[in-house]
């Protein structure tokens, strides 16, 4: 579950936002629709706590965020916060298993192998575990991105701009992938984009 109450934040005195207060329960998902520079990456950092709000509170699974300091914060974050970004990032020297396997690593759990290898057949890439992650197309760098988003079963999934880069068969596939993978684990899925395509894939919705 995740609930903000009353977020603002600020870059500097002529840069200001104040967010509406979100809600999105466990296994629900929640489009968060805006124009470009309206602030959508923005929330998406605060609410992962990348970016520390003005005032307001962030609660996942009943912490509020807000109130951790920064190492209890990173950890938190690696445990049960799984975010995937527009552009994946990976560690290149690595292999998409070892990628995958760093979200235990970096949550101090220990290596899940057969977890790794259940969502790379699930999400399509089992024959891709060895290589490296720049040997994969975009739409499967996407979906590793998605495995390794939620290795660790974390409680919210925080995806931005997932599909902007991707044709209209890849941004379908995306989407139920997430919707699928969030069902599974019981997260909450929160996806920002200015993506219209994803309007109708979405009941619950809220613009900036
Ligand atoms: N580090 C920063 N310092 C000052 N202003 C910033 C900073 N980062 C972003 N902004 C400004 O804040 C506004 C919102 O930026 P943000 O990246 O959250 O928008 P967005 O809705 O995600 O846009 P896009 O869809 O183009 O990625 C923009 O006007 C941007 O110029």
């Amino acid at each position: 579950m995740l609930a903000t109450n009353q977020l603002t934040f600020e870059y500097g005195p002529t840069k200001r936002f104040t967010f509406p207060d979100l809600l999105c329960a466990d296994r629900e998902a929640l489009l968060i629709l805006g124009r470009s520079g309206t602030g959508k990456t923005t929330l998406l950092h605060l609410l992962a706590l990348l970016l520390r709000p003005k005032s307001g509170s962030i609660v996942i699974n009943n912490t509020d965020l807000t109130r951790l300091n920064p190492a209890e914060t990173a950890a938190f974050r690696a445990a049960h916060v799984g975010i995937v970004y527009q552009k994946p990032h990976f560690v290149s020297s690595l292999s998409v298993l070892d990628n995958l396997l760093m979200a235990n690593y970096l949550a101090s759990k220990p290596q899940n192998s057969p977890r790794a290898r259940e969502l790379a057949g699930q999400l399509g890439f089992a024959d891709h575990l060895d290589k490296k992650t720049h040997q994969l197309s975009q739409g499967e760098q996407q979906r590793v991105s998605i495995a390794r988003a939620v290795m660790n079963q974390p409680g919210v999934i925080l995806a931005d701009e997932p599909t902007s880069s991707l044709d209209d068969e890849n941004t379908a596939r995306v989407v139920n992938l997430l919707r699928e993978q969030s069902g599974q684990i019981g997260a909450s899925l929160i996806v920002v984009t200015h993506d219209q395509r994803l309007k109708d894939a979405f009941q619950n919705r809220v613009a900036l």
